[in-house]
């Protein structure tokens, strides 16, 4: 047994992410320097691990455990580590195709552990969608991933700083699909889902939610799109109906001003690259990902894969120590109101 489990403290589990990337990098950089008072255990290749520490130059004990209820609480230094075997040895900045199964195979068992209680949150090191799409398997998104393993029939997909959150009406979807996915349907289960969790997840009692507009200056009254006026405007105000507190559809061009986020807490983008790039001007390397909706707590770091910097010692571990911190929060919290 490594060290002293505390009872009270949840277990977080942390995938290694796409293994010729950055993931074990900030894995091993962010434990060893920074203490969580949970118990963290990173389903990985013990040997990734080691690998990269060495290329790295970080000291840190790396300790086997045979299941996840052996994991004591995090000691600064210490890597607790529920084997899962690599294909083939990863190189830093070198993707392999052959190690796609082991990034699945991580998602999997983290999923698996989490809907059976072995682990109270999962937080999710970035993976590169593409290597995984090449053998095959149509991958999108961890958000999506774990929908479909906890057969969630709604799920949001919300980055967060200090200063801002943005959810997302549509995730990860073609540009020329998105228009065809804002019905009626599409908004109403995301603004409902959106609005339980921002209640459930962050003790917001009253959320009020700021709205984008599809087209440019929200439509100009039907002159540049009439998804607005057809689709968004009528369902909202359905939504207000229910008791919501909804802004909008408001030009997302300015919406992301403080005149209406000083007064709101959470703006919702109808697609990735119309909210993500002003979350990610204002806080990248320091935002949380999370998918709301789902059963389980599932956190993620706010950029990708950074391939170029792997094993380079160039990159920063900050929005993985912000989604560890938050997915120990959450689970405090969910643990708090299951008394
Ligand atoms: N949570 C996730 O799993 C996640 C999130 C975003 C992107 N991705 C995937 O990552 C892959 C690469 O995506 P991309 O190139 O668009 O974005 P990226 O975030 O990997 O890289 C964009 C730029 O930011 C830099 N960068 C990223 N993370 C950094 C860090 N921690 N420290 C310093 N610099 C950093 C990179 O060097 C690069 O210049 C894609 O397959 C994408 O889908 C995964
Ligand atoms: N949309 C996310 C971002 O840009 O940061 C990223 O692709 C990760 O998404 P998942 O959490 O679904 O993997």
């Amino acid at each position: 047994m490594v060290n002293q489990p505390h009872k009270a403290s949840p277990i977080i589990a942390i995938t290694s992410g796409e293994p010729a990337g950055i993931g074990p990098d900030i894995i091993l950089s962010a434990l060893s320097e920074t203490q969580f008072e949970a118990r963290l255990v990173v389903l990985a290749d013990p040997q990734l691990l080691a690998d990269r520490a060495l290329a790295l130059g970080i000291e840190i004990n790396i300790a086997c455990l045979e299941e996840a209820s052996q994991v004591g609480e995090h000691q600064q230094g210490t890597v607790c580590v529920l084997p899962i075997p690599l294909a083939t040895p990863a190189k830093a900045g070198e993707l392999d195709v052959a190690n796609a199964p082991y990034v699945l195979d991580t998602l999997r068992q983290a999923g698996e552990g989490c809907i059976a209680g072995r682990f109270d949150a999962i937080v999710t090191p970035p993976v590169h969608k593409g290597v995984l799409c090449d053998t095959g398997v149509h991958f999108s998104g961890h958000t999506e991933f774990f929908q479909a393993q906890c057969q969630s029939p709604h799920v949001v997909m919300m980055l967060a700083t200090e200063a801002m959150k943005v959810a997302l009406v549509t995730t990860h979807l073609p540009l020329k699909d998105v228009s065809d996915a804002i019905t009626e349907q599409s908004i109403s289960r995301v603004v409902r889902a959106l609005h339980q969790d921002l209640q459930a997840r962050f003790g917001i009692a009253h959320p009020r939610i700021l709205v984008c507009g599809l087209n440019p200056h929200a439509g100009e009254d039907g002159h540049l799109g009439k998804e607005e006026i057809e689709v968004i405007t009528p369902t909202l105000d359905a939504l207000r109906q229910e008791g919501l507190d909804l802004i909008g559809p408001l030009p997302a061009d300015t919406l992301f001003t403080p005149k209406y986020l000083d007064h709101a807490d959470c703006a919702l983008a109808m697609y990735h690259d119309q909210g993500l790039p002003v979350l990610k001007y204002s806080g990248f390397g320091n935002a949380v990902n999370i998918t709301l909706g789902l059963p389980i707590i599932r956190t993620s770091v706010d950029h990708g894969t950074a391939i170029d910097l792997a094993g380079t010692g160039k990159a920063h571990n900050g929005s993985l120590k912000v989604a560890i911190q938050h997915a120990i929060n959450m689970a405090n919290n969910a643990k708090k109101f299951s008394k």
